[in-house]
């Protein structure tokens, strides 16, 4: 059998960390050698002999435990939320440093979800309107979502390169957030209940008629095929990706 990747779970005490923990114990081909909470010193990760990362953590800690990462030679499979533009663009500078290193920055690991944004962006130029709508347990600190922000970039990259005008909305006068987020021109709508795990409904809309593309994860076990993926593939894509999407085929 083929050497095993050796890998550190951070926020291993969380709710995706203790999945993705169960997931890596569960994979033969995979070894979890760290499993860190806050607090932890990262160096624990390079004493246990790590070679890839798994930051699922929160926004303000993830940047600093990827950098961590790379500037000591190890791969990263990030699920964590936050990983603004600037962001992304203070690690592509780090990771030019350690040209052998792959980060895959994940927004959604669930493949349903992966696919439902591709085919709303892959959409979104043959419609008048679009809006998104993310719902999430009430536990969640973000919003939007990092799924719903990568969706609406997916679908103003899309309507902007098929120079699509902003989608008809008449409003004058609204109370605040009303009209949800403004991200990129594609309005996202935030909704926090008790009961759910991970939503998202894509609402697109012309004269007459409406496709809606709804994905919804019930379970966190949906995550971990692509977390499994990730840790997989990331040693052979160095650089930054940001998206499971640029790990599959999705024929675009
Ligand atoms: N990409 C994806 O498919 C998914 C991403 N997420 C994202 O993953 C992140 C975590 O989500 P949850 O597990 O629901 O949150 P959580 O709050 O249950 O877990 C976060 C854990 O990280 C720990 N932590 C905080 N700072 C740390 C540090 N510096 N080092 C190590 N551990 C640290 C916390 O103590 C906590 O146990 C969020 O940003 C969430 O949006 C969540 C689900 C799926
Ligand atoms: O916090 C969560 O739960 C999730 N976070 C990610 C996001 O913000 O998009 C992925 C998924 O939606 C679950």
């Amino acid at each position: 059998m083929s050497k095993r990747i050796s890998v550190a779970v951070l926020g291993a005490g969380g709710r995706m960390g203790a999945e993705a923990v169960a997931a890596v114990e569960a994979a033969e081909d995979l070894e979890l050698v760290a499993a860190l909470g806050r607090g932890d010193a990262l160096e624990q990760v390079l004493k246990a002999g790590a070679t890839h990362v798994v930051d699922l953590t929160v926004p303000d800690a993830t940047e600093a435990n990827v950098r961590f990462a790379v500037e000591h030679g190890l791969h990263a499979v990030v699920g964590t939320t936050g990983w603004t533009e600037a962001r992304r663009a203070a690690l592509t500078d780090a990771l030019a440093e350690h040209p052998e290193v792959g980060v895959l920055i994940a927004p959604n690991f669930a493949l349903g979800s992966v696919l439902a944004s591709a085919f709303a962006a892959q959409a979104a130029q043959y419609f008048e309107s679009v809006e998104i709508i993310e719902l999430h347990h009430p536990n969640k600190v973000d919003a939007p979502s990092g799924t719903a922000v990568r969706t609406a970039e997916l679908i103003a990259a899309e309507r902007a390169a098929a120079a699509c005008g902003a989608s008809p909305d008449a409003t004058e006068t609204a109370l605040d957030g009303a009209r949800g987020a403004d991200v990129e021109g594609v309005r996202v709508h935030s909704v926090r209940l008790r009961g759910l795990v991970a939503h998202q409904e894509v609402l697109l809309g012309s004269a007459g008629e409406q496709l809606t593309l709804r994905h919804d994860s019930y379970d966190r076990a949906s995550f971990m095929p692509g977390v499994l993926l990730g840790l997989r593939k990331v040693a052979q894509r160095p650089g930054l990706t940001y998206g499971l999407d640029g790990y599959l085929d999705l024929g675009r």
